[in-house]
């Protein structure tokens, strides 16, 4: 595995607020990376970090073997596709992609040109006249046809409808697959893009809650079903996450340990099924939130 970027115990302070606290990871060469977490868990701090647009307030933060922070060397190798990017209120689509072809050294002008084709943009409308999902395509054409070293993604389908999320999806794979390089990719549409994933990054409340190869997660997490008792006392070997029973029934998410399988669920009489990706990351960030009764505990003091 070689590494572009790296965070060491990175914490990120906006005045009394902790966006990012202890972070440490690896962005791997060559992979794409889905950035995950609820509203507000820190994943846009994070690309903000990595594509030198702020410093840490803690930790040290490298790409491409460097600081980030007014760094030409190592910016001019990133391309870095925000949340509803912005252009000069006088910008036509045209203009955007010329600007985008000056900045990025790898520029690709003929598959900016089918892109624009794939999503049907006009290219001489002004850019503020664009539909919000239009405004979107320009962001996903410019970060693809960029084929920038490191290209991040921080939610790049506001207003993209389906069609358009999986043209988005189907290109950066045929892309990838031609020229590898490294993508990170944050989003909500789990489901949508676990298929594309190499690996995953979920960030909670600022913190790293799981780090790891899409492949290795496979089958390490099952939803069971079945008799309360069986359950709890399955659940019992294994780590947790979530849990919810009605009457006698129980339904559990665990986390397998010590190399159990689906069929150990079977031999204690449980149902099963593999956990999905995003099943998965939900009953992370349920384990981790605060509990109800604890709320209800506060509620009551302040009551008092
Ligand atoms: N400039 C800032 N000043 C103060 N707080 C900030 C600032 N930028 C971000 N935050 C706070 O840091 C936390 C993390 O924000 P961030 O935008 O990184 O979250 P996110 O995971 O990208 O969320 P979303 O999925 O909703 O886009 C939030 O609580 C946010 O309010």
């Amino acid at each position: 595995m070689t590494a572009v970027a790296t965070l060491d115990d990175v914490t990120m302070r906006f005045r009394e607020h902790t966006a990012l606290e202890g972070v440490t990871t690896v962005i791997e060469r060559d992979s794409i990376t889905g950035l995950l977490g609820r509203n507000g868990a820190g994943k846009t701090t994070l690309m903000q970090l990595l594509t030198g647009h702020r410093v840490p307030s803690g930790g040290r933060v490298e790409v491409f073997g460097a600081r980030p922070f007014e760094n030409d060397d190592v910016l001019r190798r990133i391309c870095f596709i925000k949340e509803g990017q912005r252009y000069p209120d006088h910008f036509r689509v045209r203009d955007a992609l010329t600007a985008a072809a000056m900045v990025f050294p790898e520029w690709d002008a003929g598959l900016a040109e089918s892109l624009l084709r794939d999503f049907d943009l006009p290219a001489r409308r002004p850019i503020k006249k664009l539909s919000r999902g239009m405004n979107s395509a320009v962001g996903i054409i410019i970060g693809l046809a960029s084929r920038a070293p490191m290209t991040l993604f921080d939610e790049p389908y506001l207003g993209l409808d389906a069609v358009a999320r999986r043209l988005f999806y189907d290109r950066l794979l045929a892309d990838y697959a031609e020229h590898p390089r490294t993508v990170v990719l944050s989003t909500h549409l789990i489901e949508e893009i676990a298929s594309l994933l190499e690996r995953v990054l979920l960030i909670d409340r600022g913190r790293v809650l799981l780090d790891a190869d899409v492949e290795s997660l496979r089958g390490t997490a099952l939803t069971v079903t079945g008799p309360r008792d069986r359950v709890t006392a399955f659940a019992g070997h294994h780590e947790l996450l979530h849990s919810e029973s009605l009457g006698g029934h129980s339904r559990a998410v665990v986390r397998l340990r010590g190399g159990a399988t689906g069929a150990d669920a079977g031999d204690a009489g449980l149902s099963w099924e593999a956990t999905s990706l995003q099943q998965l990351v939900v009953a992370m960030s349920l384990h981790t939130a605060p509990a109800p009764t604890r709320a209800t505990e506060h509620l009551e003091e302040v009551t008092r």
